[in-house]
C-alpha cells in the first residue's frame, strides 16, 4: 500500500518535471551535427528531409516534427524506442533522436530508393510478381523479427516500405506501432491506415472487447502485396470511412485479375487475408511458403530501383480534340506504350532491332463496345507505332498473342534478362497493328482504364548478334473496378445516367474524352544499368484530364489519410488521458476505502485496548487494595484478639477459687478461646475475600459489556463500510464505463463530421464539374446546331431552286422551313436541357444517397456503441449483485461467529472462580 502511494505520488511529481528518455537527446542543437539537404517527403506528422552528418558525412533521413508539449513528446517516444531497440537488416535503424527548441528530430537510416508507393508512381505501374515476392520475403523477415519481440507495426503499406539502392527492403514508420510486454497481450486501439487495416483492428472502432495481435500486420502485408501488384490497395476508390465497413462486411479481397498471377501468389494472399486472425498464418509460417521463398533472390528489386532511379528524358506532344467531333477516338485514352532497349554499353552504333508490342486487354470480347474501344485503342497504338518507326526506321513492332500475355507480367523483369524465356516471333508473324483487334479487349465498362502497351527492344551483345535478341513484352493490365458502389471519378455524362441504379459514392468516375478536350502524349525514356548492361525503356503515355484527376484524387486521399492519422493520434492521446484519469480515480477510491476501514478499525481496536488496560489496572488495583485490606483486617483483628486474650488470662489469674485447678483449666480455656478467635478471624477474612470477588466480578462484567458493545460496534461499522464500498466501487466502475463510451462516441462523431465535411466538399465538386461539363456540351451543341442548320438551309435552298417555284412560293416555303427548323432546334435544345437537369438531379440524388448512407453508417456505429455500453453496464450490475450476495452470505456466518463469541464470553463471565482476565479483551 505504502509503495503504491509512493508510486502514485512520484507519478504526480514526475509529470511536472521534464522527463528523461533513454533514447532522446535534449538541449543539443541538431544543426551542429546535421545539415539538412532537401525534402524527401511529407508524412502525417511532419516533413522528411535528407540530412548529412557534418563530421562523418553519413547520410540520414530526418523526420522533423513540431512538438508543443512534453505530453505530445511522449507520443513519439514509443516510435523512437522501438527504432532504437530493433537491430535487423530489413528494419530501418535509428541514428539519432533530438528534441530541441520545440522540434523533434528523428534521424533514421537513409534509403535512396525511397518508398515503394513512390516507385510505382514514378514508373506508373505495379511490380512484377518476382519483385513482389522479393518485397514479400524481406518484409516477412522484418515482421517475423518484430513479432518475436512482441512489436506490432500496425501501419504496414507500400508507403512504409523503403528500398536501398541494392534492392534491400527496410520497414519504416513505427509512428503508430505498439510494443507489448508479452505475446499474449493484445491491443484494442483503432489505429492504422483504413485500406490496409485488418478486420479485427477495425472492430476496435466500436468495441474494445475484441483486441488484436501481431496477426493484424499479416493482413496488412497481404493488402500491401495487392497494392504492389495493382498500384493501389483494394477498395482504394472508396472513402476511408466506407472502406472500413467494406473490409469487415465483404469477403477477403483478392487480385483483380487473378489470371495474371501465379497460383502461389494467390494462395499466399489467401493465407494472409483470412478474416479470422486465428486462421491467418503467422510470419514464420509464411516465410516457408513457396511464394515468399521464391523472393530470396534480390535481383528483381535491384533492377526495379535502377529503373525507378534511371535518368529520364521526356518528350511531350500535345493533341487537341474538338469536343464531340472526334468520333473515332473514344475511350482508352490513357494508353501507354513502352519501349525497352537493352544494349551493350560499349556498342556505339545502333543496328536494326525488333520491338515487340503488346496491347493489353481484358477478356470481355463479346462486349461490342469494348471491341470497338479496342479497335480504337489499336488505332492509337498504330499511331504510336508509326511514330516509333519514323524515329527509327529499322524498328519492327511485333504483336504477341494473348496467351503469352498472362505469363508475361509474372516475370517481365526476368524475361528482360533471360533470353530463353523470350518469345521471338518470326518475320511472318510480325504485323503492325493489324492484328490488334484480335486481342480480346479488357476494357469492358471501365472507360477510364489504361491500356498499357510495352514495347521492349531486343537485347544485343557487343557484336550485335541477332540471336541474342529477346523481344518481349509486358502486359500491365488495368484492373476493372468492382461495379457495385464504386463509381469512378471519371463518370461521363452518359455514365452518370447508366450508373444511376448503382449505389452512389464519392468515387464517381469521370472518364470519357468528350469531357477532356485536350490531352498530351508523354514519351519517357529511362536509361539504367543492370549487370553491366545499359537498358533503355521508353514509355509513351497519353495524359488526359482523367490522369490529372486521378492524381488529384490520390493527393487528396493522401491528405485525408494524414488527417485521419492525426485524428487517430489525438484520439489515442485522449483515450490514454482518460484511462490515466480513470486509473487514478480507481486508485483513489481503493486508497480511500482502505484508509476509512483502517481508521475505523484503529479506533475500535484502540478503544478495546484502552478497555483492556483499564481492566488490567482496575484489576491489579483491586487485588492490591484487597490484599492490603485483608492484611490490615487480619492485623487489626489479631491485635484485638490478642488484647482480648490477655484480658481473659488476667481475669483467670485473679480468681482465687480457681487457683488450684488454674494451671490445667487455664490452658484449656485459653486454647478454646484461641480457636474461637482464629475462627472468627478466618470468617472475617473470608468475608473480605468474598466481597472482593464480588467487586471484581462486577467490574469484569461492566468491562465485558463495554467490550462487547465495542466489538459489536466495530463489526457493524466494518459491515457498513464493506457494503458502502461495494456500492461505491460499483458506481465508480459504472461511471467509468459511461465516460469511456462517451469519449468513444465523441470521437466517432468527430470522425464522422470530418468525413461528412469531406464528402460534402467532394459532392460539391462533383456537381460543379457536372455543371461545367454541361456548359461545355451546350457550347459545342450550339455550334453543331448552327453548322447543321446552315448546311440544311443550303440544301433546302438548292432543292427549292431545282423545283422551279415562283419567288413568293419560294419565300413562303423558306419561311415555313425556317420556322419548322427553329421549332426542331428549340425542341432539341429543350431535350438537352432536360437531359442536363436529369443528370444534375441524378448527381444530386447520388450525393444525397451517399450522405444518407454515411449517416446510416454512423448511426449504426453509434448504436453498436450504445449496445456495448448497455452490455457492459449490465455485466457490471450482475457482478455487483453477485458480489453483494456473496458478501451477505458471508456476513450471516460472521454474525453467527460473533454471537457465538459473545455467548462464550457471557458464560465465562459467570465463572468467577478464575481471577485471570477473560480472553475477549485481547484486541482483534
Ligand atoms: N529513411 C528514408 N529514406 C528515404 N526516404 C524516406 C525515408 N523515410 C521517409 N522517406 C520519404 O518520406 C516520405 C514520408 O515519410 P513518412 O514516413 O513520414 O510518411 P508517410 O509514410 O508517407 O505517411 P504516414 O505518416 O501517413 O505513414 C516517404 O514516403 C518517403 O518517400
Amino acid at each position: 500500500m505504502a509503495s503504491l502511494l509512493m508510486r502514485i505520488f512520484r507519478l504526480g511529481v514526475e509529470k511536472k518535471r521534464v522527463r528523461h528518455y533513454e533514447n532522446l537527446k535534449r538541449d543539443v542543437d541538431p544543426h551542429q551535427t546535421w545539415e539538412t539537404m532537401g525534402e524527401l517527403g511529407d508524412g502525417a506528422f511532419g516533413k522528411v528531409y535528407k540530412a548529412q552528418n557534418q563530421t562523418t558525412g553519413v547520410l540520414a533521413a530526418v523526420k522533423v516534427i513540431e512538438v508543443r508539449s512534453e505530453e505530445q513528446l511522449d507520443d513519439y517516444i514509443t516510435e523512437i524506442d522501438i527504432l532504437a531497440s530493433c537491430r535487423h537488416t530489413n528494419i530501418i535503424s535509428l541514428m539519432d533522436a533530438i528534441f530541441f527548441e520545440g522540434w523533434l528530430w528523428i534521424l533514421i537510416e537513409y534509403c535512396p530508393g525511397g518508398a515503394l508507393d513512390d516507385i510505382m508512381l514514378e514508373l506508373e505501374r505495379g511490380l512484377t510478381e518476382q519483385q513482389i515476392s522479393e518485397v514479400c520475403c524481406q518484409s516477412l523477415q522484418a515482421l517475423s523479427y518484430l513479432h518475436q519481440h512482441h512489436i506490432i507495426h500496425r501501419d504496414l503499406k507500400a508507403g512504409n516500405i523503403l528500398l536501398t539502392m541494392d534492392g534491400q527492403v527496410k520497414l519504416a514508420d513505427f509512428g503508430v506501432s505498439a510494443k507489448n510486454d508479452n505475446t499474449i497481450q493484445k491491443r484494442s486501439t483503432f489505429i492504422g491506415t483504413p485500406y490496409w487495416m485488418a478486420p479485427e483492428v477495425i472492430m476496435c472502432e466500436t468495441s474494445k472487447d475484441n483486441p488484436y495481435t501481431t496477426k493484424a500486420d499479416i493482413w496488412s502485408l497481404g493488402i500491401t502485396l495487392i497494392e504492389a501488384a495493382e498500384m493501389e490497395p483494394p477498395h482504394h476508390s472508396l472513402n476511408p470511412m466506407r472502406v472500413l465497413l467494406k473490409i469487415t462486411k465483404s469477403p477477403p479481397p483478392t487480385l483483380s485479375n487473378p489470371r495474371q498471377w501465379s497460383s502461389h501468389f494467390q494462395d499466399f494472399l489467401r493465407r494472409t487475408l483470412q478474416k479470422n486472425p486465428e486462421s491467418r498464418w503467422g510470419a514464420q509460417q509464411l516465410m516457408a511458403h513457396p511464394f515468399s521463398y521464391a523472393g530470396r533472390d534480390g535481383r528483381a528489386l535491384k533492377e526495379l530501383i535502377a529503373e525507378a532511379k534511371a535518368e529520364v528524358t521526356e518528350v511531350i506532344e500535345a493533341e487537341d480534340f474538338d469536343v464531340g467531333k472526334e468520333e473515332d477516338i473514344t475511350a482508352n485514352e490513357d494508353d501507354i506504350t513502352m519501349k525497352v532497349e537493352c544494349e551493350d554499353v560499349n556498342e556505339a552504333v545502333k543496328e536494326e532491332h525488333a520491338t515487340t508490342e503488346i496491347g493489353h486487354e481484358e477478356v470481355n470480347s463479346s462486349n461490342e463496345k469494348s471491341e470497338e474501344r479496342c479497335e480504337k485503342d489499336q488505332d492509337l497504338c498504330t499511331e504510336t507505332e508509326e511514330e516509333e518507326h519514323s524515329s527509327n526506321k529499322e524498328d519492327v513492332t511485333v504483336e504477341v498473342d494473348h496467351e503469352d500475355l498472362d505469363s508475361r507480367n509474372e516475370n517481365s523483369e526476368n524475361t528482360r534478362k533471360s533470353d530463353e524465356e523470350v518469345v521471338i516471333p518470326t518475320q511472318d508473324e510480325m504485323t503492325i497493328g493489324s492484328q490488334m483487334a484480335e486481342i480480346p479487349c479488357q476494357n469492358k465498362e471501365d472507360t477510364s482504364s489504361e491500356g498499357e502497351k510495352i514495347i521492349i527492344g531486343n537485347e544485343r551483345d557487343a557484336a550485335g548478334d541477332q540471336d541474342g535478341a529477346s523481344p518481349t513484352e509486358v502486359c500491365s493490365e488495368k484492373k476493372v473496378e468492382e461495379p457495385e458502389q464504386e463509381l469512378h471519378m471519371d463518370t461521363s455524362i452518359q455514365n452518370v445516367t447508366e450508373e444511376q441504379s448503382k449505389l452512389p459514392g464519392e468515387d464517381t468516375t469521370v472518364s470519357s474524352k468528350e469531357l477532356h478536350p485536350s490531352r498530351r502524349t508523354v514519351k519517357r525514356t529511362r536509361k539504367f544499368m543492370v549487370d553491366g548492361r545499359e537498358i533503355s525503356v521508353t514509355t509513351s503515355k497519353v495524359f488526359s484530364e482523367g490522369d490529372k484527376k486521378e492524381q488529384q484524387m490520390r493527393c487528396s486521399r493522401r491528405q485525408e489519410l494524414h488527417a485521419l492519422k492525426l485524428l487517430q493520434r489525438e484520439e489515442q492521446r485522449e483515450h490514454g488521458q482518460l484511462e490515466q484519469k480513470l486509473q487514478q480515480q480507481r486508485e483513489q477510491m481503493f486508497r480511500h476505502i482502505e484508509q476509512e476501514m483502517t481508521s475505523k478499525k484503529q479506533y475500535y481496536d484502540g478503544e478495546l485496548e484502552r478497555l483492556e488496560k483499564q481492566y488490567q489496572q482496575q484489576s491489579s488495583q483491586m487485588e492490591a487494595e484487597h490484599t492490603s485490606r485483608l492484611r490490615e483486617d487480619a492485623r487489626r483483628l489479631k491485635a484485638q484478639q490478642e488484647k482480648e486474650l490477655s484480658r481473659k488470662s488476667s481475669a483467670l489469674k485473679a480468681d482465687p477459687k480457681e487457683v488450684r485447678t488454674a494451671a490445667f483449666t487455664h490452658t484449656c480455656t485459653e486454647q478454646r478461646f484461641l480457636q474461637k478467635q482464629q475462627q472468627e478471624l478466618n470468617e472475617a477474612l473470608q468475608k473480605g475475600v468474598q466481597e472482593h470477588k464480588r467487586k471484581v466480578a462486577s467490574m469484569e462484567w461492566e468491562i465485558t459489556v463495554k467490550s462487547q458493545q465495542l466489538k459489536r460496534a466495530r463489526e457493524a461499522v466494518i459491515w457498513e463500510l464493506e457494503q458502502r464500498h461495494l456500492q461505491e466501487k460499483y458506481h465508480l466502475f459504472k461511471q467509468q464505463v459511461k465516460e469511456q463510451y462517451s469519449l468513444q462516441r465523441q470521437q466517432l462523431t468527430k470522425r464522422h463530421n470530418k468525413d461528412k465535411e469531406r464528402a460534402s466538399r467532394f459532392q460539391q465538386a462533383l456537381l460543379e464539374e457536372q455543371k461545367s461539363l454541361q456548359a461545355q456540351e451546350r457550347v459545342s451543341f450550339q455550334k453543331a446546331q448552327k453548322a447543321e442548320a446552315k448546311s440544311c438551309l443550303n440544301q433546302f435552298k438548292m432543292e427549292l431552286k431545282k423545283q422551279g417555284l415562283s419567288g413568293p412560293e419560294q419565300r413562303q416555303r423558306l419561311t415555313q422551313f425556317l420556322s419548322e427548323e427553329e421549332a426542331r432546334q428549340k425542341q432539341e435544345r429543350q431535350s438537352l436541357q432536360e437531359s442536363h437537369e436529369n443528370q444534375l438531379k441524378v448527381v444530386q440524388e447520388q450525393c444525397d444517397a451517399s450522405a444518407a448512407e454515411l449517416q446510416q453508417l454512423q448511426n449504426e456505429k453509434l448504436q453498436i456503441l450504445v449496445e456495448m455500453e448497455k452490455k457492459k453496464i449490465k455485466a457490471l450490475e450482475d457482478e455487483h449483485t453477485l458480489e453483494l450476495n456473496e458478501w451477505r452470505d458471508k456476513l450471516a456466518c460472521r454474525k453467527e461467529v460473533l454471537d457465538g463469541i459473545v455467548k462464550m464470553r457471557d458464560i465465562n463471565m459467570h465463572d468467577f472462580s478464575s481471577s485471570s482476565p477473560p480472553l475477549i479483551y485481547s484486541p482483534v
